[in-house]
């Protein structure tokens, strides 16, 4: 993600927001009024986490789990129904004409229409300070979906530049009506709209599309995970209608959820919603948070390749991540649990449900039925059975890996020579870099090298955006192999446990 920028104009924006009665002071605004410089300074300023995020949301106090810390009210989210305030807009959209378009489409050609009005705009403080661009997996080249390597990532991407596309074709006539400027028609508009919308909007319970919501939008992500065991503390702070999702925009975890109350059962993510009270977006801390770090907002419950798809980043460590191997049909179907839930922690420990369906697998189809019970608990069946299970699981992990282009030690150099060349300063060096391997093919392929010599290929912001998605390809390629290397570990200490103590038992016999 490219950010827009922090400098004199950010200030201006900080200020428009105080102006509108955005605030992160938690207490009584009448005993605290507004400072009318800035929205923030009591509990939140502006900085920046080269490591997470970027631009994001740092503490200037200690702050205590559970507390308010911003607040936005409803008449700054930029929504479906505050954008179609437009007459203009809202008569064309409003045409039988583009009935079929969704709520989101609908948002996206909103977005579009008030970014072309510049400074006219009435949120044009905040609309100059979203990202140019994004890393969003609708905006991979050819080359960078391949850098996945893994058919299923590299099938996501299709989809999502194939959904983005005829998303795009789909809003096309309503845009030409709208005479937006020619750059807003373009596609890389379309994704630019679609991106901020994927990766900013959050929910709101009237508008499945979700909304803008200035500052609130600055909180960068942590995978929800060690702390949601003491949501407890953190729920009865708020009201129950304040208990929604946060950016649920687009739906994705949305079975998380079910229905607008609280479910401490479902570990539901509390720090942010839409407070009807309050008629306003409230946002609370998740944790204790001390002066000077960063706060941070858990969007939902994402794998690495769902924050690509979505957000255009991932973690190197995810609670959430997943990695999937191709199971044949007969393992799953003696079992009830979805196939969703069959999958490699990223830590390399295989699902409670994947390791429950192989047992079934692996037990004789006479003794099934005798041991489901077993199974469904969660008890190893026997020594004899666990191992053929780890087995079947460490021989599948191999095979996928050994099928794959290039193994985790290349993947790491190149991580490394990706990383010097984002950093490099001598034309020289460069061109070495760039001289072998998937180096050269991705100079090749993104038109860098054209009419340029070594001393001409001064990177471009278009060319820092491309390598930056080569190399998000790389890591996640990284990930998942470390994850499937792990597993294979896992097993094999397993399966020579229960080997030892199985010889040490015939043994003492
Ligand atoms: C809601 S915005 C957060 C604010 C954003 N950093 C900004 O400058 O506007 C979400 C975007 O921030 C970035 N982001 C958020 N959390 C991140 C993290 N933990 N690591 C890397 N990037 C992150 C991603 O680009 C994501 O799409």
């Amino acid at each position: 993600m490219e950010d827009g920028g922090q400098d004199e104009g950010f200030e201006r924006f900080l200020k428009w927001a105080a102006n509108l009665g955005i605030s992160d002071c938690t207490t009584n605004l009448s005993l605290h009024p507004q400072s009318p410089t800035s929205c923030l300074g009591h509990s939140l300023t502006v900085s920046h986490f080269p490591d997470a995020g970027g631009r994001g949301l740092a503490a200037v106090r200690d702050i205590k789990k559970g507390e308010l810390v911003l607040r936005v009210p409803k008449s700054v989210l930029i929504t479906r129904d505050s954008l179609l305030k437009d007459e203009k807009l809202c008569s064309f959209v409003n045409n039988n004409t583009y009935s079929s378009l969704s709520p989101t489409q609908i948002l996206a050609v909103c977005l579009l229409y008030e970014m072309g009005k510049g400074k006219s705009s009435w949120w044009y403080p905040y609309l100059m300070h979203l990202p140019r661009s994004y890393d969003v997996l609708a905006s991979f080249s050819e080359f960078e979906m391949q850098a996945l390597q893994v058919d299923d990532a590299i099938w996501t991407a299709e989809k999502a530049v194939s959904k983005a596309k005829s998303e795009w074709k789909e809003a096309n006539s309503l845009m030409d009506a709208l005479k937006l400027k020619p750059q807003l028609l373009t596609f890389r508009a379309w994704i630019w709209a679609s991106a901020t919308i994927s990766s900013r909007a959050l929910h709101i319970p009237w508008d499945e599309a979700g909304c803008l919501c200035p500052v609130g939008d600055l909180f960068n992500y942590a995978a929800p995970g060690e702390e949601s065991n003491d949501l407890e503390n953190v729920v009865h702070l708020m009201n129950a209608s304040s208990l929604e999702d946060t950016s649920l925009s687009n739906g994705e975890t949305t079975d998380d959820f079910i229905g607008d109350q609280p479910d401490i059962g479902l570990e539901r993510l509390t720090d942010g919603g839409f407070d009807e009270n309050m008629a306003a977006y409230c946002f609370y801390a998740r944790k204790n948070y001390k002066k000077g770090t960063q706060v941070l907002l858990g969007y939902g419950t994402y794998t690495n390749l769902e924050l690509l798809e979505h957000y255009g980043f991932l973690l190197n460590e995810n609670p959430n991540d997943k990695v999937f191997i191709p199971l044949e049909p007969s393992m799953y179907s003696f079992i009830s649990w979805p196939k969703v839930s069959m999958y490699i922690h990223q830590d390399g420990k295989p699902s409670f449900a994947l390791l429950s369906a192989l047992r079934l697998w692996a037990t004789p189809p006479n003794q099934r039925r005798s041991t489901s019970h077993l199974v469904y608990s969660g008890s190893r069946l026997s020594v004899y059975n666990e191992i053929s299970v780890l087995k079947w699981i460490s021989k599948n992990c191999a095979m996928i890996l050994s099928n794959l282009p290039t193994v985790i030690e290349e993947d790491s150099l190149l991580l490394s020579t990706i990383n010097k060349i984002e950093n490099f300063d001598k034309p020289t060096e460069l061109r070495k870099l760039l001289s072998s391997g998937e180096a050269r093919a991705f100079l090749e392929a993104s038109d860098l090298q054209k009419g340029k010599n070594g001393s001409e290929l001064m990177f471009s912001d278009k060319t820092k955006r491309v390598i930056e998605r080569w190399k998000l390809a790389v890591q996640w390629r990284i990930s998942y192999k470390k994850t499937l290397i792990d597993c294979i570990s896992c097993c094999t200490v397993t399966i020579n446990s229960l080997s030892s103590q199985t010889i040490l038992a015939i043994r003492t016999k």
